[in-house]
């Protein structure tokens, strides 16, 4: 049996039921909103698991599900060295979101990571603390802002409405996921000039171990991918 994890959710789940039907593959909930039971038809010996999104990496490198849709962000996020448990089996389309770092839109001299580096010092000099980001990304944000040789800042907690911690005077920065920019736009926060520090999307990833067997190979020659 493959046990296949998907958001149990939004749009998120939504798309990922509309990827799998264009597919051949019907995927439903069983019940009500608030019950997480599922269904698969048109497929054999496949069962589905509805998750939060934040969970597949975890429960695909536990091997309690040997299939699972969830963002790219997530799994570098959550699992230092992912590839040595996990494959990327294909991108599915949908679910682009690009992680950011954004400041206050009045911060007229700040246009990038430069600006960003000689206002942290200055923020230092002049607080006795250092600047602030809000991000629940906190593994890449790290890794991105050492790439670039930024030191002087510190990272405080967000796990939602990351965007509104400037205005609560929480942190001066903030580093999340943007899709449209209506968000940031609200919030009166612009995006720095450099790429952002990872492109996302909903991608199908399978356990490594499990993707060997002839049972996965049949499924995703079901779904016209390859490992
Ligand atoms: N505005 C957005 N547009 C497109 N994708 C998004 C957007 N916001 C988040 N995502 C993506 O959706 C996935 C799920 O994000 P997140 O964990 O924030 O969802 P959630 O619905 O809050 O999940 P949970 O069930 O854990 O509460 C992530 O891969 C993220 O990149
Ligand atoms: O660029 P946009 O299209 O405006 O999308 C970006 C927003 O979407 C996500 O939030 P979500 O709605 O998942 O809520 P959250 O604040 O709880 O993460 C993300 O954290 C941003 O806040």
């Amino acid at each position: 049996m493959i046990r296949l994890g998907v958001p149990s959710k939004g749009r998120l789940m939504e798309q990922t039921f509309d990827w799998f039907a264009d597919r051949g593959v019907r995927l439903s909930r069983s019940g009500s909103d608030r019950e997480y039971a599922g269904r698969v038809e048109g497929a054999d010996d496949v069962s589905l698991v509805l998750l939060s999104a934040g969970e597949i990496p975890r429960e695909l490198v536990a091997g309690r599900i040997e299939l699972g849709v969830t963002g790219t962000d997530l799994v570098r996020e959550k699992l230092p060295g992912w590839a040595s448990d996990l494959i990327e089996i294909t991108p599915m389309g949908f679910g682009h979101a690009d992680l950011i770092l954004a400041v206050p839109d009045c911060w007229r001299d700040c246009d990038n990571l430069d600006d960003l580096t000689s206002i942290a010092r200055d923020f230092r000099a002049a607080h006795d603390f250092r600047l602030r980001i809000a991000t629940k990304y906190h593994r890449l944000v790290r890794a991105w802002l050492a790439e670039h040789e930024v030191a002087d800042y510190q990272l405080v907690d967000s796990q939602g409405a990351t965007e509104g911690t400037v205005a609560n005077q929480t942190a001066e920065a903030i580093a999340d996921i943007t899709s449209s920019g209506a968000t940031l736009q609200a919030n009166n926060l612009k995006i720095l000039s450099e790429e952002p520090i990872l492109r996302s999307q909903a991608t199908l990833f399978a356990n490594r171990v499990a993707a060997d067997g002839p049972e996965m190979a049949r499924f995703l020659a079901q779904l016209g991918v390859a490992v």
